[in-house]
């Protein structure tokens, strides 16, 4: 961690941050209130330690004062051995611990070990807060589809790496679904996963957003910040659509990939951040690179692990267990238990394009579980789109060929069927002929 320590005695502050820099900490020292101030705007200070002798000034006043700002940061107040008024007073303006002056360094590390889990119970409440808001449907990560397997697998292999993952794939295909994953299960699992989403903010904003700047950098820019590969120090970076990051930022980028450094905005300072990155995209970065909009450079740094998510049209496998796991969830959450989706319904489901894949599928089934009136979703309770392609389609007694029917109702038994074992069964054919005859239908 990052600690300030505010002492008025010089003595004090060398051994303390001799003390912390054995612990594995890094110190920062201000001898007055005027210097801590400073060191609070233009440091990222993790925790402080604040003497409540100041010479002059009461260091209680700093920390009352830093709280009606609205800073939180933890503090831990060093107090004179005898006086137990100032502890109690300590903690009644907001200290996080006190700890009794003079001190041996196993006690300071103690405290500071419990600031530390504080921290990152903050970081994972925050965290699990912005999922519970997201409502996340009980995500699905396994798959009949190879092509999906394949991209969990390597994506899984690769997360207890530090190595970039990029993925590939149209939107809402669950790309940032699976890079929540992979921070899951990577050994930055307990520390922050902070997503920036670039193409929603300008240039100036996204260069600020990401690495933070300092006051009067830019019109605007009223006080010193922190960006978001400060917040990922230690966790997880997500930018979500890395195709369309301005080809200014791009070598900026490529040095936190490379180096690990940066610099805020307006900054001559350069600082190091451990983070580990996970980007995203629905564009071709090769076809980008070709138009001269994004750096070769970064584009080989970035696809060293590439996955692609395919289009929830491509995985026909999965859509009926998708369909079953958002009903689950749906059914629950709305207070619904015993409502079923017909089979037409079904089979209008199946039949569709879904252009929004999961996205689509997920917001379609919240929907009918709302709306539906009775115990069944039925095709009446969907969108137009839903029974246009129902009446359209090829069905018995439409005009219609028996070989234009024989395809369509072997496309769409092969659609719902985990395997084309079960398909075969269904139709009441053996597998070796759905074999064949799928594949000169050019179902396969
Ligand atoms: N594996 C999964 N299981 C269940 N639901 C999923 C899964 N992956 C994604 N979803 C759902 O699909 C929707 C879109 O997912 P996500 O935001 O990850 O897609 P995306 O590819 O990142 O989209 P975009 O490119 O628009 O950012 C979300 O509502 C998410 O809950």
């Amino acid at each position: 961690m990052n600690i300030l320590i505010v002492d008025d005695q010089a003595n004090v502050l060398r051994t303390t941050a001799y003390a912390l820099t054995a612990m594995g900490h890094t110190p920062v020292t201000a001898e007055n209130s005027r210097q801590a101030a400073r060191q609070l705007e233009t440091e990222k200070i993790d925790a402080l330690l604040l003497d409540v002798n100041l010479g002059t000034e009461n260091g209680l006043d700093f920390l009352s004062k830093i709280r009606a700002e609205g800073n939180l940061v933890p503090v831990i107040v060093f107090t004179a051995q005898t006086s137990v008024e100032s502890a109690v007073d300590a903690m009644k303006r907001g200290a996080y611990d006190y700890i009794p002056k003079p001190f041996i360094p196993e006690d300071l590390k103690q405290k500071l070990a419990k600031v530390d889990e504080h921290r990152r119970m903050q970081t994972k409440v925050a965290d699990l807060e912005t999922q519970v808001a997201k409502a996340h449907p009980t995500v699905m990560l396994e798959s009949n589809e190879p092509a999906v397997k394949s991209a969990y697998e390597t994506a899984f292999r690769a997360a207890a790496s530090n190595a970039t993952v990029l993925i590939l794939g149209p939107s809402g295909t669950g790309k940032t679904v699976l890079a929540r994953a992979v921070h899951d299960r990577s050994n930055r699992a307990d520390k922050a996963f902070v997503t920036i989403n670039c193409p929603s903010l300008s240039r100036e904003l996204l260069e600020s957003e990401l690495f933070g700047h300092v006051k009067g950098a830019f019109t605007g820019a009223l006080k010193d910040t922190w960006g978001k590969v400060a917040a990922a120090d230690e966790g997880t970076l997500f930018l979500d659509e890395i195709g369309e990051v301005p080809l200014e930022i791009q070598p900026k980028l490529l040095r936190l990939l490379q180096d690990r450094e940066y610099e805020r905005v307006g900054d001559t300072r350069t600082r190091k951040a451990n983070v580990r990155l996970i980007a995203a995209t629905n564009r071709d970065l090769a076809a980008e690179v070709a138009a001269g909009r994004f750096r070769e450079d970064l584009y080989y740094r970035l696809k060293v692990i590439a996955v692609e998510m395919p289009a929830l049209a491509d995985r026909p496998t999965d859509l009926l267990p998708l369909v079953d796991n958002y009903m689950r969830h749906f059914t629950r959450e709305q207070g619904r238990p015993s409502l079923q989706l017909s089979q037409e319904a079904r089979t209008a489901i199946v039949d569709y394009p879904w252009p929004g894949n999961l996205r689509e599928l997920r917001n379609l089934i919240e929907r009918s579980v709302i709306l539906a009136q009775d115990n069944e979703i039925t095709v009446a309770d969907l969108p137009a789109e839903f029974r246009e392609s129902e009446e359209t389609s090829l069905r018995p007694g439409h005009m219609v060929t028996i070989e234009a029917l024989e395809h369509e109702h072997i496309r769409r038994i092969i659609a719902k069927t985990e395997s084309l074992e079960k398909a075969a069964r269904t139709l009441g054919i053996d597998t070796a002929t759905l074999y064949r005859k799928r594949k000169r239908m050019g179902l396969g």
